[in-house]
């Protein structure tokens, strides 16, 4: 049986980690779909290329609204989706063969499994093959949750993996679950004109979201979608391209298309961790320390596997964090999960960084907040914009940030000085006064919200 000095399970974020520092160690990676993972092939980038084809649809939409004629003749959904992933799949396919090429690191293409501590095996193109190693990464990720009532129906459905790559938009697509992925393709297919419904269990749609962002983005919803809240799926009934979704407050809908985004699970039930001496979180994700050490020792994980924020900058900052451990066994670093920001890519953006006021309420902290909306500040006189603005939550004592949360065009973007004043421990104050802003560009949103603090 061959020994590797290090095996990396998952050629997704776990990729990232060998680099040339490893180039005199015998690796191997192991990998069962293509090369980039998630992010590459079914995630965060096909979805960002398909939000911004939509963005220029909707804008073409509303050229009205500045007085600019224009007509929209059609989005080429074939067109725009052979576009996106004649690109993506060529970039998964380099990306197996620089590392075939590279010449110092094994690919085994097949699904791997712990057989004991360190020691697996590999079913794929190949037939069995059999290996240990010195070290081990777990970077195997996460699948689309499949509740129930839609796994025991025996219906068609389709997930994130699958719905950007449909020959056609749905006429009517219902979307079952009201997060993330929710309201990226949502509107995605709305704008590629499709008529969708959003089955959300909570009251509001992105309900983990500031409450200000939750309420103003369902208000949004409601306006372009079919927005069911507080419901659940109680059974699935009908036919492929007929499906009747029966809820538990007695209503139905009715749709060609059930697209299911209630949440991930972690990949950790497929890989034998028990064998491995892998402990694992109820939620199944595997347990990690802060240096992303597994309970088995040599093994370590990173990544949706294990994380408690599923998003590829995580994944990525973890990677680094691992590279680092496995070379420098008496020198090793820890994650830092403070001050993660995210961004949902919906229309309009959302982003945020640090707690809701919820948050701050619950843990009884003494907060001050403010809020000042695009509508005030010039450029959002020039965008039009009725609805975006920019929340702000500090500490009155300190002056530091507990949070900030922005709804409207380029949220994504604005939340970055944010981000960067909470990581590198910036007052408001002086994060407001110090820099120049630029004028009149949208960042003046975010320099008046905090100067409103007046801390
Ligand atoms: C639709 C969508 C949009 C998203 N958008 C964003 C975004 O805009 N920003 C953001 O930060 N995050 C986003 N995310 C989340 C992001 O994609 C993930 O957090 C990230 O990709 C996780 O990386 P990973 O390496 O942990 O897992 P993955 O990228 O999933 O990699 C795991 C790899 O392991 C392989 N594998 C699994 N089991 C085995 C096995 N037993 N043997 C061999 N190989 C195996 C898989 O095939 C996969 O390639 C999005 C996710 C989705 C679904
Ligand atoms: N821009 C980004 O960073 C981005 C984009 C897409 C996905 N992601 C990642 O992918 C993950 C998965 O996205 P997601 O949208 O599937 O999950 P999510 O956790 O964002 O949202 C799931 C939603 O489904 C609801 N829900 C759960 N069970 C339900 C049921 N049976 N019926 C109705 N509603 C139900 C939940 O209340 C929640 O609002 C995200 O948590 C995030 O980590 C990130």
């Amino acid at each position: 049986m061959r020994h590797h000095d290090l095996v990396v399970l998952g050629a997704g974020s776990g990729n990232a980690v060998i680099d040339d520092r490893f180039a005199d160690l015998d690796v191997a990676v192991v990998e069962e779909g293509p090369f980039g993972g998630t992010c590459l092939n079914r995630g965060c980038i096909p979805s960002k290329m398909l939000a911004h084809t939509a963005d220029v649809a909707d804008t073409v939409r509303e050229a009205g609204r500045f007085g600019v004629d224009a007509t929209l003749d059609g989005v080429r959904w074939a067109a725009v989706r052979d576009r996106v992933f004649g690109r993506l799949d060529q970039e998964a396919a380099d990306g197996e063969r620089a590392r075939r090429r590279s010449g110092s690191v094994t690919v085994h293409r097949g699904r791997a499994r712990f057989t004991g501590e360190r020691t697996l095996v590999v079913e794929g193109d190949e037939g069995e093959v059999r290996f240990s190693a010195e070290q081990v990464v777990v970077a195997v990720g996460s699948r689309p949750g499949v509740p129930p009532p839609v796994r025991d129906s025996g219906l068609p459905y389709e997930t994130s993996d699958t719905v950007m790559r449909l020959p056609a938009p749905p006429r009517h697509l219902a979307v079952l679950g009201g997060g993330y992925i929710a309201a990226e393709l949502a509107q995605v297919f709305h704008s590629a004109g499709s008529r969708i419904t959003v089955v959300e269990k909570e009251q509001t749609l992105l309900s983990p979201q500031d409450e200000s962002v939750s309420e103003a983005y369902t208000r949004i919803a409601r306006s372009r979608f079919d927005v069911r809240t507080g419901v659940a799926l109680s059974r699935l009934e009908g036919e492929p391209g007929r499906l009747r979704l029966l809820l538990d407050d007695g209503s139905t809908v009715e749709a060609d298309t059930l697209l299911v985004a209630v949440g991930r699970t972690p990949n950790s039930d497929t890989i034998g961790a028990d064998r491995a001496g892998i402990a694992l979180h109820e939620d199944g994700r595997v347990v990690v320390d802060a240096q992303q050490r597994t309970t088995a020792p040599g093994v370590f994980a990173l990544g949706d596997v294990c994380t408690a924020v599923p998003l590829k900058h995580v994944a990525n900052r973890e990677a680094q964090v691992v590279a680092h451990n496995l070379l420098h066994p008496g020198d090793l670093i820890a994650t830092s999960h403070r001050a993660v920001p995210a961004a949902v890519f919906t229309r309009p953006q959302i982003a945020q960084v640090g707690r809701t006021e919820r948050e701050c309420r619950e843990e009884g902290l003494n907060y001050r907040t403010a809020t000042r909306r695009y509508a005030d500040v010039a450029y959002g006189w020039a965008l039009e914009d009725t609805t975006g603005f920019c929340k702000v939550i500090a500490d009155p004592a300190t002056g530091r940030l507990l949070g900030a949360h922005i709804l409207g065009p380029q949220a994504s973007t604005l939340i970055q000085p944010l981000v960067i004043a909470m990581s590198l421990g910036i007052d408001a104050t002086t994060l407001a006064g110090t820099p120049y802003w630029i004028h009149p560009a949208l960042t003046e949103v975010v320099a008046n919200a905090l100067l409103d603090l007046d801390l």
